[in-house]
């Protein structure tokens, strides 16, 4: 039995939870064994099957390429692989694609799942194949018109003598066909249902290929028909190579089975010589599932969370009465007393091809001074009988030196649509962990070079920074702009020190964390609810202010909706150190860790003020963006360049620095052909524009006009411009 964790984890259960709780679902596809919805004369399972031999068969295997590496991501639009099964079948398995499973492997896995999905035998998967990054030589995969001699080199490069050969591709032809669309000679256009003709008229895994071959009835296209009259009959061939001596064992259903599950085993095993493969995967009786520990408020205790699934194929579900966990302290000790944690919750079931499973759940509390490092589990049945199991002997591991504070982090909307603020907290045991203390975000990103949407990995690390100290842990923090399409997909790892005594929390997702972060250290206590239009947590400074448009202090009454009254004209508003209220139009700073922005408001202490340098920013809703009214008669031109030594227009008529308004100044220009507004004060007239009036940026023009703070009234040097509409009539004046 496998010893957990191991690298083969994901895999695992890709491979053996099929449906029910839990369950990744990669059998879903080719469940049942038939033609699929993705249209007429489509079986997906035989697609997966022959994606799986395009790839290994394609490139001679050296000692870093070849064989099976998912060369054929990058291979789909060569003569060789026409069809849609490629692209098709690869599409199926990049949602599964992970840092923990290669699309090479979730190819070969593909062998398995569509072969059993089918009736046919377990074929043994082996994991740790390496994708490739360019593609193979596809001249290499071969095509009905060749000769049985150019078959046997294309399969002996791979390891495959002439037996071999004739059993894959009886064992790989026993489910699918030939699509008429591709292969027109082979199967002219009407001559069969859908335009696909079936090699053995059933999709199951059967001995159906060999047996009508060998009675002479056989309907496989690539036997008889008109494959016979342009020698595209490989399949009739290379089935006789060997003077029938193969294809004859192949009719009993037993030697069909173990000898399909032997070649189609060395199919997926072909790889690279620098690759080693794991041993075959087979499930765990016992496995953890989702362990987490965090420390909880004060640093005294911890919470040590996750579920137990046991294989119930041989021990029924029903006969389990309870599951405990036997834990051992961080010294290996028992200082925890009993040491024991119930488990005897049933979460639910799952179940695979052959295999069933059922989870238990635990919550409990540990003491975090002596914590834990590993443990048993004993299962006890209902007949009074226990199991225990000890993972190998060495019991399973719970790492502590550095844990996820989940609690602590979250992912929040932003005041960009396309950014969520992330911040991740990890707890670092000092007596145990190493610097550097850093997040490393595994991002899916668009792969180079691949006709189709299949993703490729890549890894960022991040350096995160010590906060503070709660008992035998120092919190870290790492602030990050995410983007919001990274947010569902995105997988991170915390990890302390360098090298091979690094220690991690790994395979977190970020979709995973909480909208909203825990403040005060490591205390569930009670989080401030915000509202929608909180942007984060902002790091400021005297030098460099997030906000620089107005400002107040305020060491009484400060609360959020004063600050946002005081910042009426600004699209931002922001709290400081309790007192402090900030008003911007533009947000000139970075994150800070959710938790910095902890001070009660001095007018009311329910309310978040920010912290030292640190900005509580909230988007403004009670803001209304200034702008250039409409006037009867007159249209707005544009914003001018206006200044003293050359002018656009001719004396200022008036300068009212109280109450100026766009409306009153038309009627002190009473009828000209133009008019503009200025300095959100002066209003001047003309039926002229001087010779050098230049246009600015429209926003330039930003002050408001002194009599009516949602208008437009120019800015300094600077002319919001009126023209009388009819210029027709102001010419005739
Ligand atoms: C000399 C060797 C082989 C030749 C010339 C050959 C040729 C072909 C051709 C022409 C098709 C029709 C494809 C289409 O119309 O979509 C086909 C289908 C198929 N081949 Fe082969 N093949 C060979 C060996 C193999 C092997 C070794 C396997 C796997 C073990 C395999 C698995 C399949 C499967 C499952 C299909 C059906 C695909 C579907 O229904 O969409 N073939 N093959």
């Amino acid at each position: 039995a496998p010893t957990w964790p191991s690298t083969m984890d994901e895999l695992e259960d890709i491979m053996f939870l099929n449906t029910g709780y839990r369950a990744k679902g990669f059998s879903t596809e080719v469940t049942p064994c038939s033609f699929s919805s993705k249209g007429p004369g489509r079986i997906t399972a035989a697609e997966w099957i022959r994606t799986a031999f395009h790839d290994m068969i394609a490139g001679v295997v050296s000692s870093t390429a070849g064989g099976m590496d998912a060369s054929i991501m990058y291979e789909t639009k060569a003569l060789e692989n026409i069809g849609t099964a490629f692209n098709s079948s690869l599409l199926n398995f990049a949602p599964f694609f992970s840092s923990r499973s290669s699309m090479a492997d979730l190819i070969a896995m593909g062998m398995y799942t569509a072969v059993r999905s089918c009736g046919g035998p377990v074929i043994p998967i082996r994991t740790g194949r390496i994708d490739a990054t360019r593609s193979g030589a596809t001249a290499f995969v071969p095509q009905p018109q060749n000769s049985v001699g150019t078959f046997q080199n294309q399969f002996n490069r791979v390891g495959f003598n002439l037996s071999d050969m004739i059993a894959v591709t009886a064992c790989g032809h026993t489910t699918g066909g030939v699509h008429a669309a591709f292969f027109p000679e082979i199967v002219p256009a009407g001559t069969a249902p859908d335009d696909f003709a079936q090699f053995d008229k059933t999709a199951t895994f059967d001995t159906k290929i060999a047996t009508d071959f060998l009675a002479n009835n056989s309907t496989d296209p690539l036997v008889v028909g008109p494959s016979t009259k342009n020698t595209r009959d490989s399949d009739g061939r290379i089935f006789k190579a060997d003077n029938n001596v193969t294809i004859t064992s192949l009719t009993n259903p037993d030697t069909f089975r173990s000898t399909c599950a032997r070649v189609l085993q060395k199919l997926i095993d072909v790889v690279p010589t620098s690759v080693r493969l794991t041993d075959p995967l087979i499930p765990y009786e016992a496995k953890p599932i989702a362990l987490q520990l965090r420390l909880l408020d004060g640093g005294s205790s911890m919470a040590f969370t996750g579920e137990i699934r046991i294989r119930t194929t041989t021990r029924s579900a029903a006969q389990i009465a309870s599951v405990q966990l036997v834990y051992r302290d961080r010294t290996g000790g028992n200082v925890c007393g009993a040491c024991t944690i119930d488990a005897s919750t049933e979460a639910g079931r799952a179940n695979g091809f052959d295999d069933s499973f059922s989870f238990f759940s635990f919550a409990s509390q540990i003491q975090a001074n002596s914590s834990i490092s590993s443990f048993n589990i004993a299962v006890t049945r209902t007949d009074g009988q226990q199991e225990i199991f000890d993972n190998n002997g060495a019991g399973y591991p719970v790492q502590d030196s550095i844990i996820l504070q989940s609690p602590q982090s979250c992912i929040k909307d932003s005041a960009s649509p396309d950014k969520k603020n992330m911040t991740i907290v990890a707890a670092v045991r000092d007596e145990t962990a190493t610097l550097p203390v850093n997040t490393s975000l595994v991002f899916k990103v668009a792969r180079r070079n691949v006709p189709i949407d299949i993703p490729a990995l890549s890894v960022e690390s991040y350096t995160m920074s010590k906060q503070y100290t709660v008992g035998p842990y120092s919190l870290y923090a790492l602030a990050y702009a995410l983007n919001t399409s990274q947010a569902l997909n995105t997988v991170f790892n915390v990890s302390a020190g360098a090298g091979a005594s690094r220690l991690t929390d790994a395979f977190k997702l970020t979709s995973d964390l909480p909208s909203e972060c825990c403040y005060h250290h490591a205390a569930p206590t009670p989080t401030p609810t915000f509202a929608s239009n909180y942007q984060g947590c902002y790091i400021d400074s005297v030098s460099g202010r997030a906000l620089n448009g107005s400002a107040t202090n305020d060491h009484l009454t400060l609360t959020l909706a004063n600050c946002a009254t005081f910042c009426s004209e600004y699209s931002f508003y922001g709290l400081e150190y309790t007192y402090q209220c900030f008003c911007g139009n533009t947000l000139n700073s970075v994150l800070a860790p959710e938790y910095d922005c902890n001070m009660p408001c001095s007018g009311d202490d329910k309310e978040i003020c920010g912290g030292p340098d640190r900005l509580s920013v909230y988007q403004n809703e009670a803001y209304i963006a200034p702008a250039n009214p409409p006037i009867e008669g007159y249209e707005y031109k544009a914003c001018y360049v206006d200044m003293r030594s050359a002018r656009v227009l001719g004396p200022v008529v008036i300068s009212d620095d109280t109450g100026l308004t766009v409306g009153e100044c038309k009627d002190y220009c009473n009828g000209s052909r133009y008019f503009g507004t200025e300095y959100g004060r002066e209003c001047w007239c003309g039926n002229e524009l001087g010779p050098s009036a230049t246009v600015a940026p429209e926003s330039d023009c930003f002050t408001r006009c002194a009599g009516d703070r949602a208008t437009l009234c120019g800015a300094p040097d600077r002319l919001s411009l009126y023209q009388w509409v009819d210029a027709k009539a102001s010419r005739d004046r």
